[in-house]
């Protein structure tokens, strides 16, 4: 398969391969299918990227390149990837497996991203305080961290890119970004124009590879500043311990268990509806999926039945096929995960309602699919409701009042985001207010923009990605004191 694509490395403004001769072969999750061929970088070419992102900060030069054409050249890459939208939304499908019309509001999102932060590079002019001495200037600056790490996962690959590359780039500083090893593709053609909008040698570099290897490194090296991760909890914490060599920065964006609470006064049709698009839009692989359904004991079994006999019409299938509503899952690794998150549903006593199982269908025998999934009877000590299966999985618990339901929310070592679906106003805000969640959804679900932060409370994660506090996370706060009138102290 020609996919027209440099499949190298890029370090220091160079396309290059990997210093041994091993390779990895990507695989399409729809069908097994080989679709590239890609080096195998280490721990040596992790090293070169980080050298020549050192060198490029501390020769300064693009922290001195002023805001307003770093914001240009933001807007630039944001144009390109309008302009090969369609080849990005391509690769992204064969190496996921989402639908394309999925990956093309992915596109669009990323896009935004570039243009929100390019919009953004030249408005921070520091701050003055009121300074406590006579004839002083006291200011606030703001300043590029130095030497970025960006570990990015596999389920978004090009969108959880491009909320790091946007805003370290924006505020002046170089960086190494290491894709997903499973899902290289569309990294690797933004790196092609990041290059074309002209963003100088050293500044952005990519390493394809292992995380054990090239993320691990990025981790721990102590050339690196910051490291900005996106992934599992397990790996978070391993890199978390890595960071301490150095005390780097940290910014992790971690899994979640996403509550969605239903109330009997919510627009039922509309709940029903977006509760299974929270979970099964793109197989139940996303962070924020809502897989804790959170139902009010009056209506639980009409909404239960609402969503089975949905489900039972899903259309599995290639995610270039219009009629698709979800596709495989990434691994077969991923697939048997999930399966085992099934079966230790129905060991600790949760009621099978739909799914649970692999679909018969002979056209999706070479593929990771698995049937969408609903089981209800459940409580929150079983481990299909505590841990994250990353699939398609609904758990739904039952309440009978307002404190049970956020208490069942919270009850939980994830706080990335929840849902609430209520016609009451005031009800909707006491529960916000309680839910220990860096998002809560009111009659929406799985909403994000770039100006809103996101990111996690509890083991979700730490910092924020997107909105102003993404673009803070990539610098250090400087405070500059002026005395205009020094005079001698005279105490020694
Ligand atoms: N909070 C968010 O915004 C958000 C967004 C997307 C995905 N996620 C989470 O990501 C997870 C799924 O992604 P995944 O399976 O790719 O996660 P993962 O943790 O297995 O891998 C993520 C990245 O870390 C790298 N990595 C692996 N071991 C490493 C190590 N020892 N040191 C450094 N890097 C290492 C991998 O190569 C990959 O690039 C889920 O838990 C999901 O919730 C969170
Ligand atoms: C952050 N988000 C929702 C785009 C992807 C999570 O997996």
């Amino acid at each position: 398969m020609d996919l027209k694509l440099k499949l190298q490395h890029y370090i220091n403004g160079k396309w290059v391969g990997a210093d041994s001769s091993d390779t990895r072969t990507i695989i399409n999750p729809y069908n097994q299918e080989v679709i590239a061929t890609v080096p195998e970088g280490n721990e040596t070419e992790a090293k070169e990227a980080i050298a020549a992102a050192r060198a490029a900060f501390d020769n300064g030069e693009w922290a001195a390149t002023p805001a307003t054409e770093r914001g240009a050249i933001l807007r630039t890459i944001a144009e390109f990837i309008e302009r090969d939208k369609e080849e990005l939304a391509y690769l992204e499908s064969l190496d996921t497996g989402k639908t394309v019309e999925e990956s093309r509001g992915d596109m669009e999102d990323i896009a935004g991203v570039f243009r929100y932060y390019a919009e953004l590079a030249d408005k921070d002019g520091g701050e003055m305080i009121d300074s406590p001495v006579a004839n002083s200037i006291s200011k606030v600056v703001r300043e590029p961290v130095g030497v970025c790490g960006q570990i990015t996962p596999w389920n978004y690959p090009l969108l959880q890119a491009s909320w790091k590359l946007a805003p370290a780039l924006a505020t002046g500083n170089t960086l190494i970004m290491k894709p997903s090893e499973i899902t290289p593709l569309t990294t690797v053609k933004v790196f092609q124009l990041i290059e074309e909008a002209g963003v100088p040698a050293g500044v952005a570099n990519l390493v394809l590879g292992a995380g054990s290897t090239i993320g691990a490194e990025l981790s721990a090296n102590e050339d690196v500043d910051l490291i900005s991760f996106t992934g599992g909890i397990v790996t978070g914490k391993k890199i978390m311990q890595a960071a301490s060599s150095n005390v780097k920065k940290l910014a992790l964006e971690l899994g979640g268990k996403n509550p969605n609470i239903i109330f009997a006064d919510a627009d039922f049709e509309t709940a029903v509806d977006q509760a299974l698009n929270g979970v099964f839009f793109h197989a139940g692989q996303i962070c924020s999926a809502g897989t804790r359904l959170i139902v009010e004991e009056s209506i639980h079994d009409e909404f239960v039945q609402a969503l089975v006999e949905r489900v039972k019409k899903f259309k599995l299938g290639s995610g270039f096929d219009e009629d698709t509503q979800m596709g495989p899952l990434i691994s077969a690794e991923h697939l048997q995960k999930v399966e085992q998150y099934v079966e230790a549903g129905v060991q600790e006593g949760a009621t099978l309602a739909v799914g649970g199982k692999r679909p018969e269908d002979p056209e999706l025998q070479k593929g990771f699919f698995y049937l969408p999934t609903i089981f209800t009877d459940c409580t929150s000590d079983m481990t299909v409701v505590q841990e994250e299966a990353f699939g398609p999985i609904i758990t739904v618990e039952k309440f009978s009042t307002e404190e049970e339901a956020v208490k069942i929310s919270n009850d939980s070592i994830y706080g990335l985001a929840g849902g609430v679906w209520t016609n009451d106003t005031r009800k909707a805000e006491r529960c916000a207010a309680k839910m220990r969640m860096g998002t809560v959804w009111v009659n929406d679900f799985n909403l994000y923009f770039p100006h809103a932060p996101w990111g996690g409370f509890k083991q979700s994660g730490i910092g924020r990605e997107l909105g102003k506090l993404g673009l803070e996370e990539y610098t250090e706060t400087k405070h500059i004191f002026q005395n205009l009138n020094p005079e001698p102290i005279n105490w020694f």
